[in-house]
């Protein structure tokens, strides 16, 4: 099948409300304007009182996010007569989803803004469908707001080895446009699953998949951890510790695709079960970040190795953050490089690879996001300073 780039356009969504942490806070609203217009007039009067309120103050900054997307609803669904709710509408589509499990509504509506016409049996039945379908818009991993897109939430079930994820295009005076991206050639009749949070949180995952969205995920992935059984500590012996680092990256040098892509869990050496465990990967990074910024260079170089070996084990092939890992550790090569007495051809040659594989796997889904602090900026900056030498 033809590669497939850009898959969908979800512009057509009713709703993307791009709130939390913009002032002005913003609703698209398709060809309706002036229901938005009075719906944002509602809010927009209430709004500093509602913010500063102490019972807003004391919501979670995820719950807060909630808040002001359910003001947003609310408020527009105030000035629509429910006589046009009709089966074409979003509204409808979004009150057709299916509400989240039990344990996920167990907490209680947020406050909302606005002065409103709705029942509060109706606001909480749409607050039910908030935790399991309502996305989290994004750029570069940075979280601007909570949106809702309700044909994406139809259309999309999750995998920890998604072929597609999702992306935002985030620019002042326009509306948040989401995209849904292929990551690979996608067969016909292939289901397309997009990940509903990292699929690097391999322990956790599974509570968050039965608590919030009230299922048991049983891709490829989730097969091979099930198979693997307890995991166990990574080592604290340092040495030990090292060991382990370079097992995993001897095997996943040589391991063709990863077992957690296609499933078979009799691939996956059961001395690396360790490097699941996620205080593995926090060890890593925190290594990785900390002689990033303050040296050795060398320590950086190292623990930037073996969380890319760890993120091509877990993370499927081109997706996003085994791109942006490959930007921060050819920082850590260029730092190293420059911090040393001579200059390793061997290891200029291996950064511009490192660059070159970057900008294979990023170009998949960028541009994405407000484009402010996109990495493609920083690895033309790198090349630049690779050029000099
Ligand atoms: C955003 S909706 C996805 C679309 C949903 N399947 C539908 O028909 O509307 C999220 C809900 O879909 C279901 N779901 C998503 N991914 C799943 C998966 N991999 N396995 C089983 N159920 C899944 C869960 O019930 C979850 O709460």
């Amino acid at each position: 099948m033809r590669w497939l780039r850009v898959l969908l356009l979800l512009r057509r969504d009713l709703y993307a409300l791009y709130l939390a942490l913009l002032p002005t806070l913003t609703i698209w609203h398709l060809g309706q304007s002036i229901h938005w217009k009075s719906g944002h007039r509602k809010i927009c009067k209430l709004y500093n009182t509602y913010t500063s309120s102490s019972s807003f103050q004391a919501l979670e900054q995820h719950t807060k996010m909630d808040g002001l997307l359910l003001s947003h609803l609310t408020a527009l669904l105030s000035c629509i007569d429910p006589a046009e709710w009709h089966v074409s509408t979003p509204i409808f589509r979004f009150r057709s989803l299916l509400q989240g499990p039990p344990a996920s509504n167990d907490s209680s509506t947020p406050p909302i803004c606005p002065k409103h016409s709705l029942t509060a049996d109706f606001i909480d039945d749409l607050y039910s469908r908030f935790e399991n379908n309502n996305f989290s818009i994004h750029s570069h991993f940075k979280s601007y707001a909570h949106g809702i897109f309700p044909d994406a939430s139809r259309l999309f079930n999750h995998s920890c080895m998604p072929n597609a994820a999702v992306k935002y295009r985030i620019h002042s005076h326009e509306s948040v446009q989401m995209q849904v991206v292929a990551l690979r050639s996608i067969a016909q009749g292939e289901e397309i699953c997009i990940p509903y949070l990292d699929p690097a949180l391999v322990q956790t995952r599974p509570t968050i998949f039965e608590l919030t969205y009230g299922f048991t995920c049983t891709c490829p992935s989730c097969r091979v951890v099930r198979d693997v059984g307890t995991l166990p500590e990574p080592p604290q012996d340092p040495a030990e510790f090292q060991n382990i680092c370079r097992r995993l990256g001897e095997f996943v040098k040589t391991m063709g695709e990863s077992p957690f892509l296609t499933g078979n869990s009799a691939l996956f050496p059961k001395d690396l079960a360790c490097v699941l465990h996620e205080s593995f990967i926090t060890s890593l990074s925190d290594i990785f970040s900390q002689a990033s910024h303050d040296g050795p260079h060398a320590i950086a170089v190292e623990a930037s190795e073996t969380l890319l070996a760890l993120y091509q084990l877990i993370y499927p092939p081109n997706y996003p953050q085994i791109g942006l890992h490959l930007v921060e550790r050819a920082k850590a090569s260029w730092n190293y490089l420059v911090s040393s007495d001579s200059l390793s051809t061997a290891r200029v040659d291996d950064l511009k690879r490192g660059l070159s594989s970057a900008v294979k796997i990023l170009s998949v889904i960028e541009p994405e996001g407000d484009q402010e602090d996109g990495p493609m900026k920083d690895i033309q900056m790198l090349l630049n300073d690779v050029r000099t030498v």
